[in-house]
């Protein structure tokens, strides 16, 4: 759902541009081991060869025997049984420490240094060099990611900017109201709308309407494709069609955010040459500063398209799934929302101060359901000690958030969807380690799609209760998670749109 925002917002005019000339951990502290690297000789700690693990063998069997190759967030937590919060395991070739305590990532993430590195990503690394491309966000390391990363955070994370993209998440949100009425309506039952998932990718293409389905199919083959490429070695790419398809994903995704600026440029140019002023949000914003290059705005822009394809449209649908099936959970999200806004107003930005449910329910949403289950840290700048182990630079550690999200120890009845566990007034249990779940990442190298995230889910699911009551499908099963990169409904998800009187 993000996608269509996130090239609304990309395109979007703004009055502050003249011309186109002008152109454009938190220190959580350790439960246990507080030592620093500094103090604490390796003499004295364990080494990263004593941790247990399951040999690649044994992960072999593990995903293509015992069938986890697309449950690689249901292996976290089959391993953290087996192992233990902290083992070593291998991947391809990478050789990788699992992390699964909301203590131990805290303790990775304090000492992930100035310019965090999530993980090599080398095949989409090789790619950007295979094409000459400059690196994006996910690529990206130290200064130079930094600077990119500085270039987007005022308009992107800065509550302030963030709040100003309302209007036009607004219209997306209405296209989304929109298109569910022509589905229900057309259904045969004349209420149901069948995977739904697939329905908020596409929603609000307007922009690129003939390209909407082919970015869509190129993000769900580049991210399905993703984990091949990288557990196979090299050699193995003449046998297998994986790394071409690969590339050709890639090849569709890039050529239609490039299509998307040049069009944006062309505009722009003739808006200037009009004398007119220049409006726009992030695209516009990234073009008409110096701060990035050309081909550092077109890989930005694929990488803020891919980023917002499958990760809103995902969690709104696992929170529909879950209010469908709990009718008190949705009752009371739906007093909320017509005692903030009664006769169906547009809620606004201050409404949502209001609304404690509605983002308990998200946040528990992504909680059951991280769309990103693992997280990564390859530690480039110290060696690093975590856990009582010591770790020579360059350890690419996995932080289990899924796992961790799921355990018992810091969720109650950790599998059930209860939003009240995040209101203070109303759980026992209120107080959360701050790293027991950590959807969007922590840090400098968080998410930087968040805030739109957030406020793009927020109106949606507001204005989607404040129209329908939604159901489940008659004879309905569990629907499991699965993994495809990101996190995924292992089937499709059909509910029910009752509109309220
Ligand atoms: C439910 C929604 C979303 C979730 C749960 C999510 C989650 C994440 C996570 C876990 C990371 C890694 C953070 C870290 O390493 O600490 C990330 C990075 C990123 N996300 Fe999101 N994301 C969401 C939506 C979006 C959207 C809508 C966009 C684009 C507008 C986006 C763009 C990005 C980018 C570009 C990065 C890389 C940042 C960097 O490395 O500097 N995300 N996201």
């Amino acid at each position: 759902m993000a996608a269509c925002s996130t090239l609304r917002l990309a395109v979007r005019h703004c009055r502050k541009i003249a011309s186109v000339q002008q152109l454009c951990v938190r220190n959580v502290k350790s439960r246990d081991s507080n030592l620093h690297p500094a103090e604490a000789s390796p003499k004295n700690l364990k080494r990263m060869d004593e941790l247990p693990g399951p040999s690649l063998l044994n992960t072999v069997y593990w995903l293509f025997v015992k069938g986890y190759a697309d449950k690689s967030h249901a292996l976290q937590v089959e391993h953290k049984r087996l192992y233990g919060p902290i083992w070593r395991s291998q991947f391809g070739p990478f050789d990788i420490i699992n992390v699964a305590t909301a203590d131990l990532i805290s303790q990775v993430i304090r000492q992930e240094g100035r310019y965090p590195v999530r993980t090599e990503l080398p095949h989409w690394k090789e790619y950007q060099d295979l094409r000459g491309q400059a690196y994006g966000l996910h690529v990206g390391t130290g200064a130079e990611w930094y600077r990119m990363r500085t270039a987007l955070n005022p308009k992107m994370l800065k509550l302030r900017e963030a709040l100003a993209y309302a209007p036009i998440i607004h219209e997306v949100v209405s296209d989304l109201l929109q298109r569910v009425e022509r589905l229900r309506s057309r259904s045969q039952d004349e209420c149901t709308v069948c995977d739904l998932a697939s329905e908020l990718y596409k929603f609000g293409f307007e922009e690129i309407p003939t390209e909407t389905l082919r970015f869509i199919a190129a993000v769900n083959n580049m991210l399905t494709l993703s984990e091949s490429v990288l557990f196979f070695p090299r050699w193995t790419r003449k046998i297998f069609p994986f790394w071409k398809q690969f590339v050709q994903a890639w090849d569709d995704l890039y050529d239609i955010a490039q299509n998307l600026i040049d069009r944006k440029v062309k505009r722009m140019e003739e808006q200037v040459q009009r004398g007119e002023q220049l409006e726009g949000m992030y695209l516009t914003y990234l073009l008409s500063t110096n701060t990035l290059s050309l081909s550092e705005v077109y890989i930005t822009i694929t990488e803020l398209l891919l980023g917002g394809v499958d990760t809103t449209s995902n969690t709104m649908s696992w929170t529909l799934y879950h209010l469908a099936r709990d009718p008190e959970v949705q009752n009371r999200l739906y007093q909320e929302v017509v005692s903030v806004c009664p006769d169906r107003r547009l809620p606004t930005t201050e409404d949502l101060n209001r609304m404690l449910y509605l983002k308990a329910v998200i946040k528990e949403t992504l909680r059951l359901y991280p769309v990103v289950p693992g997280n990564g840290r390859l530690i480039v700048e110290n060696e690093v000690v975590v856990g009582g182990y010591w770790f020579p630079k360059q350890t690419q550690f996995h932080l289990c958030h899924y796992a961790v999200s799921h355990d018992e120890n810091e969720f109650p009845d950790a599998e059930a969807f209860i939003p009240e566990r995040w209101l203070r007034a109303e759980s026992s249990h209120f107080h959360h380690h701050p790293y027991s779940s950590i959807p969007f990442g922590v840090g400098v190298r968080a998410c930087v799609g968040r805030r739109v995230a957030e406020l793009e889910m927020y109106f949606a699911l507001f204005r989607l209760l404040q129209h329908y009551k939604v159901c489940p499908v008659d004879g309905s099963s569990d629907i499991q998670p699965k993994t495809r990169t990101v996190l995924i409904p292992s089937k499709p998800i059909n509910l029910r749109f009752i509109p309220r009187t």
